[in-house]
């Protein structure tokens, strides 16, 4: 099984947003999604994010934020002390809101380790990444009235407005070595994603081949990804894109800490 750090054991009285990040949980597991499905990785989870989807697997960190402020050097050794991965993803929330993220970033690269960051694509920063994996929002994660998971769509124009920003992403796809991993709830997903992945390709300068172009089912259960998964591997056949499972969810039922 995955294990995970207790982070309120962890958090000083001293670390204040100057200094540290807010940790909502920190733990080893096997990553789940991506070209990299499949690694043995320690996970970050910041709390705080700048968007608000309905369908977010990460609800205390977005809608509800929660978390303890840990120093970068105290995240550095609870990573090290997992001493069987080479791997970090550092991911949120939306990892890329916090400056001092590029500061955790450039001190695990100075100890080797290999980093993925798993953001929404809407904020670029300088730091050492080693894959950026950029999961743009769709039309289909707005929190509109019939679907605001805690209110009643106070969030929707603020979501619709900041959820694309194609300088950050094609600032991203230029810097890094990156994926583009679209969450599908459905065919309907697969004519906006070819259009957004369009306007990136024109506006970076980097070739995005369709191999990096992912399709992921949207879904937090077993029997959600049940319903959908099928549907969305015949999706990424039939327009050449790759697909990617939720391995964390078919492994651990998207249990905490895994
Ligand atoms: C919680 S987000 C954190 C990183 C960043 N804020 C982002 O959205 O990319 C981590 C990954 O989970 C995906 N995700 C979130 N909720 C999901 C759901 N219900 N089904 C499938 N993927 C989901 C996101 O698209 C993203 O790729
Ligand atoms: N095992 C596992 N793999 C993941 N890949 C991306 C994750 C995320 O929440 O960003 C995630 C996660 O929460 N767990
Ligand atoms: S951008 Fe990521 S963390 Fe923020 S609400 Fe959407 S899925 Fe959750
Ligand atoms: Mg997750």
């Amino acid at each position: 099984m995955p294990v995970a750090t207790n982070v309120e054991r962890l958090a000083s009285e001293d670390v204040t947003e100057g200094d540290g990040l807010p940790i909502n949980e920190l733990f080893c597991s096997l990553q789940g999604e991506g070209k990299l499905a499949g690694t043995p990785s320690v996970f970050v989870r910041t709390s705080g994010c700048n968007l608000r989807c309905w369908f977010c697997d990460s609800y205390h960190t977005s809608w509800e934020p929660t978390g303890a402020w840990l120093s970068v050097d105290d995240i550095v050794e609870e990573v090290v002390s997992y001493e069987k991965a080479d791997h970090v993803v550092l991911t949120g929330g939306e990892p890329m809101i916090h400056e001092n993220s590029a500061q955790l970033l450039d001190e695990l690269a100075d100890r080797g380790y290999h980093t993925t960051v798993e953001t929404n694509g809407t904020i670029y920063r300088d730091a050492a990444i080693d894959l950026a994996s950029i999961s743009p929002k769709l039309t289909n994660s707005t929190p509109t009235q019939e679907r605001d998971p805690k209110g009643d769509g106070e969030w929707a124009t603020r979501h619709e407005e900041q959820r694309i920003d194609i300088d950050a992403l094609s600032e991203l796809v230029d810097s890094y070595e990156s994926q583009l991993k679209f969450v599908v709830t459905g065919a309907e997903d697969l004519s906006e994603i070819n259009q957004l992945v369009q306007q990136i390709r024109k506006a970076a300068a980097t070739t995005i081949s369709d191999d990096d172009v992912l399709l992921m089912p949207e879904g937090v259960t077993r029997a959600e990804l049940d319903t959908k998964r099928n549907d969305v591997a015949e999706l990424a056949m039939e327009y050449g894109y790759r697909y990617t499972p939720r391995l964390h969810v078919d492994l651990w039922n998207d249990a905490p800490g895994t």
